[in-house]
């Protein structure tokens, strides 16, 4: 049972120097330092029991999201944790529709991100009240509990509340053995680490022999600064790796549309299975002609990392301008907004690989695509999670 009255919201600025080693770099970020604005909810519970909470951010930006999270902090105090869970729509609807605060989102932005590492904060609560992990407390929801944390608004024309308690009945089935399978065996994964846009040669080289020593299958290189740059780094890790093993490209947004399809077209030799983030992530149609453009190639459009919202996502499954998905567990509205956006997909029978290059993403995103696998999309194929 959940209770207790949220009586301390606290949010601190967490920053790592990562820039100075050039991780995390790519095509636009060239010096991320790699932080969080970290949440943490108490209640006048005798259980003592904390809810934290993030939002990835870099550097100096994490100031401004912490500002952001100070601001929405009144919708929180106070409130008992049992009043928020019980009617989770309307709590995220209150959130994101603060009369002033929605003038500088809305659903996007700082102001979404800061809603992302408030409501990450308040799930991290229920679910250790529960004294279950996230995605458990999740798998272990009926639907109907579960699409009543959904906020439908904007996207009934592609997905009803029905629909998707429909889409969840379904997935009950075989649902006792897929949670078994992840306890067994995990989810898989792929890594970037190796192939950062600011490592030379040297290190690349070095990371990736000793991710191919620790059973690594999967690799993603980031490109779009310079193309003999990228042709020479992306023949290293494929001699590496060799011609089985998967390969992905992230360009970070640093293309216009035609450039991209050009660009790809001369990386092609080296069997991407996707071109990530290739052109502004607000160009759906943009997605959509690059996607057309690549198809022939066997590369896939992957985006999703700084995908604003719902809407969005809803937008880029109906143009088809997208054959990978990547939730963030940051970027949207929590793990509310991401279950509208798995359920989405599912529909739109497009494989989720969620985004997870940033501190603490990965620790976040394991728990809502293990939950996607069990009760939603049932399938491994296709959906490598870094
Ligand atoms: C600045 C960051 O490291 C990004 O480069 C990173 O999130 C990246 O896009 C990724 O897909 O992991
Ligand atoms: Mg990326």
């Amino acid at each position: 049972m959940v209770h207790g009255r949220v009586s301390r919201l606290s949010v601190h600025d967490v920053r790592f120097p990562t820039s100075l080693g050039g991780h995390g770099s790519d095509a636009m970020h060239t010096d991320p330092d790699y932080s969080a604005a970290y949440v943490v909810l108490e209640t006048d519970a005798e259980d003592g029991l904390k809810g934290y909470g993030i939002t990835f951010t870099l550097g100096r930006g994490t100031e401004v999201v912490v500002c952001a999270v100070n601001a929405l902090a009144p919708h929180v105090l106070n409130k008992d944790l049992g009043d928020i869970v019980g009617d989770f729509r309307g709590f995220y609807r209150q959130l994101t529709s603060d009369g002033q605060l929605r003038w500088i989102g809305p659903e996007k932005g700082v102001v979404h991100l800061a809603t992302a590492a408030v409501l990450n904060a308040v799930w991290d609560l229920w679910a250790k009240q529960e004294g279950k992990p996230l995605w458990k407390l999740l798998v272990d929801m009926d639907p109907r509990t579960l699409v009543s944390c959904i906020d439908f608004r904007y996207i009934t024309d592609v997905l009803t509340e029905e629909e998707a308690c429909e889409i969840l009945q379904q997935s009950q089935v075989g649902k006792k053995e897929r949670e078994e399978q992840m306890l067994a065996h995990g989810y898989p994964a792929y890594t970037t680490s190796c192939a950062w846009l600011g490592y030379p040669d040297a290190t690349l080289k070095q990371l990736c022999s000793e991710a191919l020593k620790d059973g690594w299958t999967r690799f993603k290189v980031k490109v779009g600064a310079d193309l003999q740059d990228d042709i020479r780094r992306c023949r290293l890790v494929r001699n590496m790796i060799g011609p089985e093993k998967t390969l992905m490209m992230d360009a970070n947004q640093r293309w216009d549309v035609p450039e991209a399809v050009e660009w790809m077209t001369k990386l092609a030799e080296f069997k991407p299975l996707w071109i990530e983030e290739p052109t502004s992530p607000d160009d759906i149609l943009g997605h959509a002609a690059i996607s057309k453009a690549l198809a022939p190639l066997g590369i896939g459009v992957a985006t999703g990392e700084q995908c604003h919202n719902r809407v969005i996502f809803k937008q880029l499954l109906q143009a088809k301008a997208l054959k990978f998905l990547q939730i963030d567990s940051c970027r949207l509205g929590s793990v509310n907004e991401n279950l509208s956006v798995l359920l989405m997909a599912k529909k739109f029978e497009i494989p989720v690989c969620p985004h997870a290059g940033g501190v603490g993403l990965c620790e976040l995103v394991q728990h809502l695509i293990i939950f996607d696998f069990i009760s939603v999309s049932a399938s491994l194929q296709d959906s490598p999670s870094n």
